[in-house]
């Protein structure tokens, strides 16, 4: 048993994300949720995956700096700017993270059959020296990370409304992480990865 205690504390003092619950108050969680819901232009890009088009299972939006762009479910978005409404919120998390994000994408999972796939942030356009913060409103989710060389490393975290879980340099390297399909939730999650990018 003593074993299996030292086991776990050193595996959690190595693995490249920190997990802040409740970081976001309840109330103010959902303020937030209601002011994203009402003011994003919410969209849902077409992929194309072996010559066919799907529309991908989530409503997503980019927010950034004017200066940045990001290829993501087959198009290349470019930042706008800031919205003025939105700065409370990335002066937040730039505070609680140390950095300074120049982009947000943004993920609506409608309901429980929204879902993301396994995959890792690791293209080219974002700094992998910096970290990328996630923060999660509304509906509990599962966020499964899994090892890309030791299989039998998984994890599942269960992210709840005005969790931040900040995501360490190397995460993307070594872990790929999704959202899996929750039939029985019926009701809305919107998802915030704040990130770095290269300016272009
Ligand atoms: O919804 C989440 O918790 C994860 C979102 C994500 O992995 C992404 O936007 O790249
Ligand atoms: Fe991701």
């Amino acid at each position: 048993m003593g074993d299996d205690v030292l086991q776990i504390q050193s595996e959690s003092t190595t693995l490249p994300w920190t997990l802040h619950r409740s970081w976001l108050p309840p109330l103010t969680a959902i303020d937030w949720s209601s002011t994203l819901m009402r003011r994003v232009h919410w969209q849902q890009p077409i992929v194309q995956v072996y010559g066919r088009h799907h529309p991908v299972p989530r409503l997503t939006m980019f927010l950034a700096e004017q200066d940045v762009s990001y290829r993501y479910s087959g198009t290349r978005h470019c930042g706008a700017g800031w919205p003025n409404w939105f700065l409370p919120m990335l002066n937040q998390v730039n505070t609680a993270c140390g950095c300074r994000f120049n982009g947000c994408l943004l993920n609506l999972y409608r309901h429980g059959e929204d879902r993301m796939g396994w995959h890792a942030d690791d293209e080219a356009e974002i700094d992998q020296s910096q970290p990328i913060a996630s923060l999660s409103l509304g509906s509990n989710r599962d966020f499964q990370l899994r090892h890309r060389h030791q299989r039998q490393h998984r994890h599942t975290l269960e992210l709840t409304s005005g969790d931040l879980l900040i995501m360490h340099p190397g995460c993307q390297r070594d872990w790929l992480h999704g959202v899996p399909q929750r039939r029985r939730i019926k009701t809305p999650r919107i998802n915030l990865t704040f990130r770095c990018f290269q300016p272009r």
